[in-house]
C-alpha cells in the first residue's frame, strides 16, 4: 500500500507512480522507493540528492545480487525471513524482485514453513506493523479502523483475513497470527500477480487460548481467552459489512480459523461477497489436483477408490468434500461416494453412534455402527482438558476410552484396504511403518499424502513412504521436500500446499470480479494445475513444481476466470481472458516516479 502521497495510474509497461512526497518521505516508503535505481531526473524532482549514493543502478539486477548476498550471510531461516521482511519494508519491489528469483529456496523462508516459527517469536521478531488489527473488544472500530489504511474504494483487489485459532498445526497464536496474513498475501504477489499495493492483511482479534501468551508481557494481542458464540459471529459480520462497503469490488480469503468457525463463516457469506476458505477449498482443490494424476496413474477407476482421512477437521473434511465430489462426477451416486471414504480422529474411526457430538460437516461420513461391531478396539488415554484444541473430538474420544476404546487407524486400514490415505492431525509419524506395509499390502500403487504442516508435524516423511511401500507409492505433501533416490529412480515430490493453488483461483476472480467463488471455479482450478503436471515417468511429480509457480497460476487464473464467465458469475467480461490475466497481473519491476 502506498502512502496517502502517492496515486498510481496505469499496468504493466504503463503503470506510472505520481507523488507530493519529497526527500526522506520518498525513501522511507517501501512502495515508492528504489535505491539506488531513482534516475538523476527522478532525483532531482523527489529532491533525492544527496540522500542516497551518487551511483545509479538502472539495472535491477545489481540490487539483486546485493541483496541475495545479505539474505545468504543471515545465519538461520528465521533470521533469514526477519531479513526478507526488514527488505520488504525498505523497497517492496526488490523484495518481491528477489522473492521471484529464487522461489524454490525463498518460498519456504518468506511462506511455510518458516512462517511457523515467525509466527511463534512474533512479539521478538516484529518490526514494522504491516496490515489491520481489528478486536472483538471494540467492534464498533471495525469500520473505521479498515478506512484508516487510507484506501479508496477502488484501490482493494483482495483481503487476507485469520483469527489465528488454527495456524498451519501449530495452533492457537492470537494476534501473532497477522503473519499469516502477511505471508499469504505474499504469496498471491509471488506466484500469480495479484498487486501487493492493492491488498490488505488483517487480523482478527478475538482473544486467545494459548497459556503462553497469556502469560508473556511482551504478546501484542488482547490478553483473554476466545470469545465465541454470538459476540463472535457479530465481530465477523461487522467485518464483512464494512469491507463491502469501503471495499465493494474485493474479495476476501479467510486463513487458518479453527474448525468450528471455519466452514460456519465461509457456509454465511459465500453467497454475499466474492469469498473462499483456503484451508478448506484450496486445499482440497490442491490435493484433487494432485489426486486427479495419482488415480490417472494409479490405473485404479475413481469409482473404485476407498480413501482415509487422518484428522477430520477443516482440511481434512475440505479434502474429503472434494474427493467424494470427484467420485460423483465419475457416475458414483452421492451416498455411495461418500461411504467410500472414511474419517479417522482422535476418537477414532467417526461412527454413527457419535452422531450428536460430531461436528454438523462430519456427520455425512460417519460410518454405521453395525459395519464396524467386529473391529477391534484399542484402549486409550483420556486427554487433558485444559490442553485440548479440539473439545468436541476430545470428548468423544475421553467417552471411548471411558468405554470399551477407540477403532484406531491401523485397525481402519487393517480393515478397509484403502488405496487412498490422507494426513490432517497436525500429529507427525501417526503414518507408521506398519500401517503404511499394511497398506501397501493389499493396492498395487498406494496414494498416501501426509499434509500436516509445518515439515516437522508431517504424518510421514516422503522417504519413508516411498522405503515402505518398495517404491510404489504416490507420494504429495504439504510442505517441501527434497527429491529422493530409491532403487535408482528418482521421485520428485509434488508439493500439495495450498500455496500453489490459491493464488491463481484468487487471481482468475478478481480478474474477471467474480461475484462468487463456485465451486465450479474451484474445480477448474483443480484441473488446471493438474493438467501442467503431465511427466508420468516413474519418480514424477503429481503437481508441477514451485518455480514455475507464477506460469501455473496464470493458467489456473485463465481457466477460473473462464469459468466464472460462463456461469454468469464474471461482473467483468474480457473477450480475450489470457490477455486480461496478462495485462492485470503485477511484475516487481521499477515504474517512473514523478512529483507533483
Ligand atoms: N498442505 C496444505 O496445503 C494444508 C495443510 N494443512 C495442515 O493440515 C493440518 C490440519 O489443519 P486444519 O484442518 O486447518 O486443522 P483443524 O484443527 O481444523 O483439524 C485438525 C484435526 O486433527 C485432529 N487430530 C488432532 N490430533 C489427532 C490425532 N492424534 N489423530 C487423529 N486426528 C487428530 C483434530 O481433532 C482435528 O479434527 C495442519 O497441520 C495444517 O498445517 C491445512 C491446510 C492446508
Ligand atoms: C498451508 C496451509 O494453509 C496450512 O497449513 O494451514
Ligand atoms: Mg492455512
Amino acid at each position: 500500500m502506498f502512502s496517502r502521497q502517492a496515486r498510481v495510474s496505469g499496468f504493466g509497461a504503463n503503470r506510472k507512480i505520481a507523488t507530493t512526497a519529497r526527500g526522506y518521505d520518498v525513501l522511507r516508503d517501501p512502495a515508492l522507493n528504489k535505491g539506488t535505481a531513482f534516475t538523476q531526473h527522478e532525483r532531482d524532482a523527489l529532491e533525492l540528492n544527496g540522500l542516497l549514493p551518487p551511483v545509479i543502478t538502472t539495472e535491477i539486477a545489481l540490487q539483486l545480487e546485493r541483496a541475495y548476498a545479505a539474505y545468504q550471510n543471515a545465519p538461520d531461516d528465521l533470521s533469514k525471513h526477519i531479513y526478507m521482511w526488514r527488505l520488504h519494508d525498505n523497497n517492496a519491489t526488490l523484495f518481491y524482485a528477489l522473492l521471484q528469483h529464487h522461489m524454490l529456496e525463498m518460498l519456504p523462508v518468506v511462506y511455510d514453513p518458516v512462517v511457523g516459527q515467525a509466527i511463534k517469536n512474533y512479539s521478538e521478531v516484529m518490526t514494522r506493523p504491516r496490515g489491520v488489527f481489528l478486536s472483538i473488544d471494540d467492534p464498533d472500530s471495525v469500520e473505521r479502523k479498515l478506512a484508516a489504511f487510507g484506501a479508496d474504494a477502488d484501490d482493494i483487489d483482495l483481503l487476507v483475513a485469520s483469527d489465528a485459532e488454527e495456524i498451519l498445526g501449530i495452533g492457537d497464536w492470537g494476534s501473532n497470527g497477522v503473519d499469516i496474513s502477511i505471508g499469504k498475501l505474499a504469496v498471491y504477489t509471488a506466484a500469480a500477480g495479484v498487486d501487493p499495493h492493492r491488498v490488505i492483511p488483517v487480523i482478527l482479534d478475538v482473544g486467545t487460548d494459548n497459556e503462553k501468551l497469556l502469560n508473556d508481557p511482551l504478546y501484542i494481542g488482547y490478553k483473554h481467552s476466545r470469545v465465541r458464540g454470538k459476540r463472535y459471529d457479530d465481530f465477523i459480520d461487522a467485518y464483512v459489512s464494512a469491507v463491502k462497503k469501503l471495499f465493494p469490488k474485493a474479495m476476501l480469503h479467510w486463513e487458518d480459523f479453527g474448525s468450528t468457525n471455519a466452514r460456519r463463516i465461509l457456509d454465511r457469506y459465500r453467497s454475499v461477497v466474492p469469498t473462499f476458505n483456503d484451508d478448506m477449498q484450496g486445499t482440497g482443490s490442491i490435493v484433487l489436483g494432485a489426486l486427479l494424476n495419482a488415480v490417472a496413474r494409479s490405473k485404479t477407476p475413481w469409482s473404485e477408490q476407498r480413501v482415509v482421512v487422518l484428522g477430520a477437521g477443516t482440511a481434512g473434511v475440505g479434502i474429503a468434500d472434494q474427493i467424494r465430489d470427484q467420485m460423483v462426477r465419475h457416475g458414483v451416486s452421492a451416498e455411495e461416494a461418500t461411504r467410500r471414504i472414511w474419517l479417522v480422529d482422535l476418537p477414532g474411526l467417526l461412527t454413527e453412534s457419535m452422531h450428536d457430538d460430531l461436528l454438523d460437516f462430519q456427520r455425512p461420513y460417519a460410518r454405521p455402527d453395525a459395519e464396524v461391531a467386529g473391529y477391534t478396539r484399542t484402549a486409550c488415554e483420556t486427554l487433558p482438558a485444559a490442553e485440548s484444541r479440539w473439545p468436541a473430538m476430545s470428548a468423544l474420544r475421553d467417552k471411548a476410552a471411558a468405554r470399551d476404546g477407540i477403532i484406531d487407524l491401523a485397525t481402519v486400514v487393517r480393515n478397509v484396504h484403502p488405496t487412498i490415505m490422507i494426513g490432517t492431525s497436525t500429529m507427525p509419524h501417526l503414518f507408521t511403518e506398519e500401517i503404511v506395509r499394511d497398506m501397501a499390502a493389499h493396492t498395487e500403487r498406494p496414494i498416501i499424502f501426509p499434509l500436516s504442516n509445518p515439515t516437522e508435524l508431517h504424518e510421514a516423511t516422503p522417504r519413508q513412504l516411498i522405503e515402505w511401500t518398495d517404491g510404489k507409492v504416490f507420494v504429495a505433501t504439504g510442505a517441501p521436500f527434497d527429491d529422493v533416490s530409491y532403487k535408482n529412480v528418482t521421485y520428485k515430490i509434488g508439493q500439495a500446499n495450498n500455496a500453489a493453488l490459491y493464488p491463481g483461483l484468487g487471481f482468475g476472480a478478481i480478474v474477471v470480479r467474480a461475484k462468487a467463488v463456485s465451486d465450479d471455479m474451484i474445480f477448474a482450478s483443480a484441473q488446471a494445475v493438474a493438467g501442467q503436471a503431465t511427466d508420468t515417468t516413474e519418480g514424477a511429480p503429481l503437481l508441477p513444481p514451485n518455480d514455475k509457480l507464477r506460469e501455473t497460476s496464470a493458467v489456473v487464473a485463465v481457466q477460473v476466470a473462464r469459468k466464472a464467465i460462463e456461469q454468469g458469475l464474471a461482473q467483468v467480461q474480457p473477450e480475450n481472458v489470457v490477455e486480461a490475466v496478462r495485462e492485470y497481473a503485477w511484475w516487481p519491476v521499477y515504474s517512473p516516479v514523478e512529483a507533483i
